[in-house]
C-alpha cells in the first residue's frame, strides 16, 4: 500500500453527468482464478484494476498461470488446467482482500501443493476458520496462528473428499471457497445456504463449462452442488461495472439538489441489488435503462435524480444482497428525514474494519444521532437537513468507510476529512476524479 493519503470532502453543488465506475470486484477475482485453471486463453474485458484484484493476478502468476494486460486494457489469462496449479516459490500476499484470500485458499486446498498466505494488517485480523474448517473436513491441512488468522499455510491435496456443508454464516466467500475446492475433488460437493448470497462463482463456473446445480430444500434453504473434475475451457468475459462502487456516486447524486447522473453498465445481479430496493423505499428516483445480460450477469444503466429521502426499516434478510453498502446507506440515512433502522449487521464487524463501530463513531463525530443495538443493528436519526460534518474520520484501512464519509461530506454543512483515502485504490481506482468530474468537491487534505 502506498503512502497515507488524507482527503477532504466539502459541500458540493449538483452532480451531473454520465460515468462508468470500474469493473465488479467479485467477478474480476473469479475471472482471474477460473481463467488460471481453465485450458486455453481467457480474455477479460473491463477487469477491475484495483489493488485487491491485482493481488489475485499476482498470486495466479505465482501459481503458474499467465495473466497479462494488453495495451488496450484487455486482460489475457493462459490457464494451466484444473489440478495443475504449481507450488508457489513465494508467500501469497493477498493485501487487503478477504475475497482473494478465502477463495484462493479453497482453490489451492484441492491441489497437492503447499502455500503460505498472508495479508496486510487489516486482512491478518479477519477470521479464516470459516473457510479452513470445511476445507479441513474435505482433507486439507492448515497450519497457522491461533484463532484462525493469517498468515497461515495450506497443505493441499488432490485426494480431498467431497462434503455437504451448511453455511453457519451467510457468506459468498465461504460458499465459493468450498465450491472451488470441490472443483478438483471427485464426486459432488454441496453447499447449503439458508440465505442467498451472491452467486457469481456459480454463474462463472457454468460459463467455463462446469456443472453446478441448485436445489431448494424443504426448509427453504438452497443447496448448491458442483460436480468435480470438469473440463474447464478458457472463455471471454465482460465484467460489468461494480454495483458496490456505483453506490457512492449514486448516493451523492440523491443527496445533492439538482443532481442527475447516469451510471453505465452496472451489474444488476438480484443478489447484489438490496441497496437499490432500500433507497427506492426511501423515496429515491432511480430508473433502470437499457437492461440486458452479459455472460449470464444482468446489467443496466442507472439514471439517478436528487430525491428527498425518508427513513425506513431495512430487514435483516436483505443484508447479504447489500452487505458492502451499509456504510454508504448510513450516509444517506444521516441526510434523510426520520429514522432508519438497519437490522442484522453482525457480519459488518469482520470486514476490512469493524464497519458497524466505524460508521457509528464517524456519524457521531459528524453530529448525527445514532445507536448501535445489542442485536448488531444500527439506527440513524436523520433530520432531513445537512448534517453538521466538520470531523476527521478514522478509516482503519477500510476503503468503504473512506468513500462513504467522503460522500457524506458532499452534503454536510462543514467539510469532512478522512484520515486515509489510500485504500480506496483496493476497489475504486479513480474515485476522486470520477466524483469531482460529476461536481463533487474532494481534495487532498
Ligand atoms: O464473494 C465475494 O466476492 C464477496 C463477498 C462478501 O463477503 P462475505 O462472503 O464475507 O460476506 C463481500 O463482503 C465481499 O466484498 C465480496
Ligand atoms: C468486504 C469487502 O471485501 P473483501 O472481503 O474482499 O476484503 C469489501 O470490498 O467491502
Amino acid at each position: 500500500m502506498s503512502q497515507v493519503k488524507p482527503l477532504r470532502s466539502s459541500f458540493s453543488g449538483p452532480l451531473v453527468g454520465t460515468v462508468q465506475v470500474p469493473g465488479d470486484k467479485s467477478i474480476s477475482h473469479r475471472s482471474l482464478m477460473l481463467g488460471a485453471i481453465a485450458v486455453g486463453e481467457t480474455v477479460i474485458h473491463g477487469l477491475l484494476e484495483g489493488e485487491d484484484v491485482l493481488h489475485t493476478a499476482a498470486a495466479m502468476r505465482l501459481l503458474g498461470a499467465q495473466a497479462d494486460r494488453d495495451s488496450d486494457g484487455v486482460w489475457r489469462v493462459r490457464g494451466v488446467g484444473l489440478g495443475a496449479l504449481q507450488e508457489p516459490a513465494q508467500v501469497l500476499d493477498m493485501g487487503n482482500s478477504g475475497t482473494a484470500a478465502r477463495l484462493l485458499m479453497g482453490l489451492v486446498a484441492a491441489h497437492p501443493i503447499t502455500c503460505v498466505f498472508t495479508g496486510d494488517a487489516s486482512l491478518n485480523k479477519r477470521p479464516m476458520a470459516r473457510v479452513t474448517k470445511p476445507l479441513e473436513q474435505m482433507g486439507a491441512r492448515f497450519v497457522g496462528r491461533s484463532g484462525g488468522r493469517l498468515p497461515l499455510t495450506v497443505v493441499g491435496s488432490d485426494q480431498l473428499v467431497p462434503i455437504t456443508y451448511r453455511l453457519p454464516v451467510a457468506s459468498a466467500q465461504v460458499k465459493s471457497a468450498i465450491l472451488l475446492a470441490g472443483l478438483n475433488t471427485p464426486g459432488t460437493t454441496t453447499v447449503i445456504e439458508a440465505e442467498p448470497t451472491r452467486d457469481h462463482t456459480e454463474t462463472m463456473l457454468r460459463h467455463f463449462g462446469a456443472t453446478v446445480t441448485t436445489e431448494r430444500q424443504e426448509d427453504g434453504a438452497l443447496a448448491v452442488t458442483v460436480t468435480g473434475q470438469p473440463e474447464l475451457t478458457g472463455r471471454s468475459i465482460h465484467v460489468p461495472a461494480d454495483p458496490s462502487s456505483a453506490a457512492f456516486p449514486l448516493v451523492a447524486a440523491l443527496l445533492r439538489p439538482g443532481s442527475e447522473i447516469v451510471l453505465k453498465d452496472v451489474g444488476m445481479n438480484p443478489r447484489r441489488t438490496g441497496l437499490y430496493d432500500t433507497l427506492i423505499e426511501m423515496g429515491a428516483d432511480i430508473t433502470f435503462e437499457n437492461q440486458r445480460d452479459e455472460a449470464g450477469e444482468p446489467v443496466a444503466d442507472l439514471r439517478v435524480k436528487h430525491s428527498r429521502l425518508r427513513g425506513v426499516v431495512v430487514p435483516a434478510d436483505r443484508a447479504p444482497s447489500m452487505i458492502d453498502e451499509y456504510p454508504v446507506l448510513a450516509a444517506a440515512a444521516a441526510c434523510a428525514e426520520g429514522t432508519t433502522v438497519m437490522l442484522g449487521l453482525k457480519e459488518l464487524r469482520v470486514k476490512e474494519s469493524d464497519r458497524l463501530a466505524m460508521v457509528a463513531d464517524g456519524l457521531a463525530a459528524c453530529g448525527v444521532s445514532r445507536e448501535v443495538g445489542a442485536d448488531d443493528s444500527l439506527t440513524v436519526h436523520g433530520t432531513g437537513e445537512p448534517p453538521k460534518g466538520g470531523a476527521l474520520i478514522a478509516t482503519a484501512m477500510d476503503h468503504r468507510i473512506a468513500m462513504s464519509f467522503l460522500v457524506l461530506g458532499t452534503a454536510s454543512a462543514e467539510p469532512i476529512q478522512v484520515d486515509d483515502g489510500a485504500f480506496i485504490e483496493t476497489s475504486f481506482p479513480g474515485f476522486v476524479e470520477l466524483m469531482n468530474g460529476l461536481g463533487a468537491k474532494i481534495s487532498e487534505a
